[in-house]
This record gives structure tokens, C-alpha cells and sequence, in this order.
């Protein structure tokens, strides 16, 4: 009897700790299955619709992916000024006002920001009552008889002028189209060394369809296969001596082609490409930062943030 009862005993044991080791098991897959909880939990990620990071681990801005509030903390330590260099030469100068008003409310609110914008009109630049962290310098510039070459030479002024200038007065610098309008805030999630937007007209399309410069007599050429994200030349910037690089290469770029009687396939733009192919931005911006008002917008741009303004090519160019 007593054996017998010993032996149940046993077996009742060996069952208990088989039971244990297949509990414990069971747990230890279960807490890897859940990966890690907390601020680490990858269900927090908040958009599962757009790329979030470049191949290069370049951040990708878009709505939804980030709270203003940290960052605007983390940014309002260091004290930074932002140069934001914009031109409006000829008829561009009735841009100026929607661009100013618009900038003044939602370009970098509550920040340090210095506007500078060349213009061949000084005395045509509406007096607008900007924020008093805001700055305005208005720098006169001589015009050019073709709008091409006043687009391209904007890289050349802005190169000079990091030079002789912006390298004391500020941080970071971004250069921006004048024909553009902002609807909704465009903060410190923009500051990085190297910051490209990409252009909403070439997002969706791919790799070999873009507008890349292909012929290889220009300098701006990049060859077939070649090419990652397609950026416009309407809004870029970064810290002031990666712009300064940016920008005196892709002059270079220009002047080289212009020796040669090239101009590439859209201007400055090209170059831009070019340099940022080989040179890879640090950070990104979405098309959020640059919708053209052509487009349709899709539902994957939650906010248009800013826009291009509608204008008559024929008119305002010629
Ligand atoms: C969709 C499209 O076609 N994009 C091209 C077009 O952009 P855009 O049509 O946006 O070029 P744009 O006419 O706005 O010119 C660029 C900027 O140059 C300044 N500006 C230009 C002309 C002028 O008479 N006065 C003046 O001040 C102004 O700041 C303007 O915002 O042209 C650019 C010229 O480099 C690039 O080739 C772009 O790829
Ligand atoms: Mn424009």
C-alpha cells in the first residue's frame, strides 16, 4: 500500500512540475509575443500609412507623428535664431504680404525667427505688424530679364550672404518660395542639420519617373537608376554651414552648365537634387510642407500646412 501510495505521489509530483515548466514556458512566449510595454510599445506608433523614416534613418515629418509640446520645450533651451531667406524680385512682390502674414502667425510661433527678403522693389513691401520675436531685414537685389535666372541665382545670394552675414546671426537657415501661403503651424519639427522636402508632385510616383536631370553633359545629371526621394526646391534649409555647402555647390553646379550653354531640366531645383542624392538630408520633410495647389490632395496629407499660391505663369513672369 505504502508503495503504491508513494508511487501516486511521485507521479502526482513529476505532473505537478511538468505543469509548472509548461506554465512558465507559456509565459515566457507570452511576454515576447507583447514585446515591450511603456513608451516602447511599437502599437504607439500613430501612422501605419506613410514612410516614417528614410532608409538612411532620416525622420520623415508628418502629422500625427509627434508632440509640439516636447519639442517646443526641448528647442526653447537652446535659444536658437532661424534665418528664413526669401525673394521677391519683379512681379513677385505681391506675394509678399500673404507670405509675411502668413509666416508671422504659423512660421516657427513663439520663436526667434529673422525674415530676410531680397527684393528689387524696397520701397513696395507693405509694413506688416510681425510678432515681436519676429525680425524683417529687407535686403535690395538687382533683377534678372529671365525668371529662370533669378530662381538660381537666389543660390548663389543665399551662399554670399551666409558668408558675409548669417554665419553670426543665426543658427539655422531655410530658404523659401515667396508664392506660398501657410494655413496651419510649421514649428521647430522642421530644425536639423540637413532638411529636404519632398515635392508633392513626385511622392507617389516611382524611381525612374521623376523629374531627375538625366542628360550627363549637366552637372546636375544623376544617372539612370539612380535616386531616392525627389525634393522641392521651394523649401529646404538645415544649419547654416550645411546650407552654406548646399548652396555653393549647386551654384557651382550652375555656373559649370551655364559655361557649357546647359540649363538643367528645372533649374536650381535639379542641382538641389543632386547634392541631396549624395549628401543625404537629415531629416525629411512630407509634402505637408509644400502642397502645390495643382494637385489634388490625397487623404494621406492630413494637413496642408502650406501651399503654393495660384498664379498666371504668363502674367507674373513676363
Ligand atoms: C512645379 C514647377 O514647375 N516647379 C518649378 C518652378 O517652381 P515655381 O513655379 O514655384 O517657381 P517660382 O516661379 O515660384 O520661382 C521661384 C522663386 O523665385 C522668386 N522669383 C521668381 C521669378 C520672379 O520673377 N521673381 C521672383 O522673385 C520667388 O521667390 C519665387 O517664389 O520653377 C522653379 C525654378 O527654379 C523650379 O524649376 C521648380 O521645379
Ligand atoms: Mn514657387
Amino acid at each position: 500500500v505504502t508503495t503504491a501510495t508513494s508511487v501516486t505521489f511521485l507521479n502526482f509530483m513529476a505532473f505537478l512540475l511538468l505543469l509548472l515548466i509548461h506554465l512558465s514556458k507559456s509565459l515566457m512566449l507570452a511576454n515576447d509575443r507583447e514585446g515591450i510595454s511603456g513608451p516602447l510599445d511599437p502599437s504607439l506608433i500613430q501612422r501605419t500609412d506613410v514612410l516614417l523614416v528614410s532608409p538612411w534613418l532620416a525622420p520623415i515629418v508628418w502629422e500625427g507623428t509627434f508632440n509640439r509640446d516636447i519639442l517646443n520645450a526641448q528647442y526653447r533651451q537652446k535659444n536658437f535664431v532661424v534665418g528664413v531667406a526669401t525673394f521677391a524680385v519683379k512681379k513677385y512682390v505681391r506675394f509678399i504680404e500673404g507670405f509675411l502674414g502668413s509666416a508671422n502667425k504659423f512660421f516657427l510661433s513663439g520663436h526667434r525667427v529673422n525674415f530676410y527678403l531680397f527684393t528689387d522693389h524696397p520701397e513696395k513691401v507693405p509694413s506688416i505688424n510681425l510678432a515681436p520675436e519676429k525680425r524683417l531685414f529687407i535686403i535690395p537685389v538687382q533683377n534678372y530679364s529671365r525668371w529662370q535666372d533669378i530662381s538660381m541665382n537666389r543660390m548663389d545670394i543665399i551662399s554670399n550672404h551666409i558668408h558675409s552675414h548669417w554665419r553670426y546671426e543665426v543658427d539655422y537657415l531655410y530658404s523659401m518660395d515667396i508664392d506660398v501661403q501657410m494655413f496651419e503651424h510649421i514649428g521647430v519639427e522642421i530644425i536639423d542639420t540637413l532638411v529636404g522636402t519632398i515635392s508633392s508632385w513626385q511622392y507617389t510616383k516611382p524611381r525612374d519617373s521623376n523629374s531627375y536631370e538625366r542628360h550627363p553633359e549637366s552637372r546636375a545629371a544623376i544617372p539612370h537608376g539612380e535616386g531616392d526621394f525627389y525634393y522641392a526646391a521651394s523649401f529646404y534649409g538645415g544649419s547654416v554651414s550645411e546650407v552654406y555647402k548646399l548652396t555653393t555647390a549647386c551654384f557651382k553646379g550652375v555656373t559649370e552648365d551655364r559655361a557649357n550653354g546647359i540649363e538643367a531640366k528645372w533649374h536650381e531645383e535639379s542641382h538641389l537634387n543632386k547634392y541631396l542624392l549624395y549628401h543625404k538630408p537629415t531629416r525629411l520633410l512630407s509634402p505637408e510642407y509644400y502642397w502645390d495647389e495643382e494637385l489634388i490632395r490625397p487623404r494621406i496629407i492630413r494637413v496642408k500646412r502650406l501651399s503654393s499660391v495660384r498664379k498666371d505663369l504668363q502674367e507674373v513672369r513676363f
